[in-house]
């Protein structure tokens, strides 16, 4: 894999892939929670996943919430993430409120890393990724197919197009529909960055039947992996202790 990104002191994009753990709490006090006992499990990189929060609409509670989770976790890399129903988040806003509120998390300072559906208009997606840059966060340009996968080609086109926006992190998550569904994402991960990655990409074959790819990023080429702590946000998310004893074995095999 070419090329890495260094948040906080955690390099992605080199050796083991790094674990990032989502917190999925709906109201502020179950995710002060969520946050304070995430110090034991240590994880790499946090993911606040904002869609599952009450008061997302309100702004001001969404920065209050960023706020807080970067006091009570100041050395972790945290990623904003609203997912949109459509790609297998827990609500939908409208698309200018989609904007408007990862604008306000990337201009909050509290944030690490701010991710961004592919499948919006290229100005939009192009006018949010210069902000963040603006104000130095990172940018993962995401993609979710939640009913199926897509052709090895189709997966490799949607990361590259993700990389061509100006995204530091392309990724993408399906959902295999068979054992051969997981090989092409594995194969597609492996393409990409044999051939085109010149940055870090994150790759994952989702549900059970997927977990392979969740394990094996530092092989085919995924360099941040999702894993649960007492709620996955995805199916096929494992525990983050045995996440990170299979990619330790795997690591010291190669
Ligand atoms: O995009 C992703 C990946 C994910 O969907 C997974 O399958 O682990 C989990 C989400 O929280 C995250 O935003």
């Amino acid at each position: 894999m070419s090329g890495t990104v260094t948040v906080k002191n955690v390099t992605l994009g080199e050796g083991i892939p790094k674990i990032c753990v989502p917190l999925v709490g709906t109201t502020l006090s179950e995710l002060r929670e969520e946050a304070e006992a995430l110090k034991a499990l240590a994880p790499d990189v946090v993911e606040w996943r904002s869609d599952f929060f009450s008061q997302v609409e309100d702004i001001a509670a969404v920065t209050g919430v960023l706020e807080e989770i970067q006091q009570i976790l100041p050395e972790i890399p945290l990623i904003f993430t609203f997912r949109s129903a459509k790609e297998g988040g827990e609500k939908e806003v409208s698309t200018e409120y989609y904007f408007r509120l990862n604008k306000a998390a990337v201009e909050s300072g509290y944030v690490d890393i701010v991710d961004v559906e592919l499948f919006n208009e290229e100005q939009d997606v192009r006018g949010l990724i210069a902000t963040a840059h603006d104000n130095a966060v990172f940018v993962i340009i995401s993609n979710h197919d939640f009913q199926g996968t897509p052709s090895q080609d189709e997966i490799v086109s949607r990361l590259r197009r993700a990389q061509e926006l100006g995204g530091d992190l392309p990724k993408i998550a399906v959902m295999p529909q068979s054992a051969g569904d997981v090989l092409t994402l594995l194969a597609a991960t492996n393409m990409m960055q044999e051939q085109y990655a010149d940055r870090p990409i994150i790759t994952m074959s989702m549900s059970g039947e997927g977990v392979i790819s969740r394990l094996a990023g530092e092989i085919f080429g995924s360099a941040l992996t999702f894993g649960a702590a007492h709620k996955p946000s995805a199916p096929g998310q494992v525990a983050v202790a045995e996440l990170r004893s299979v990619l330790e074995l795997l690591h010291r095999s190669l």
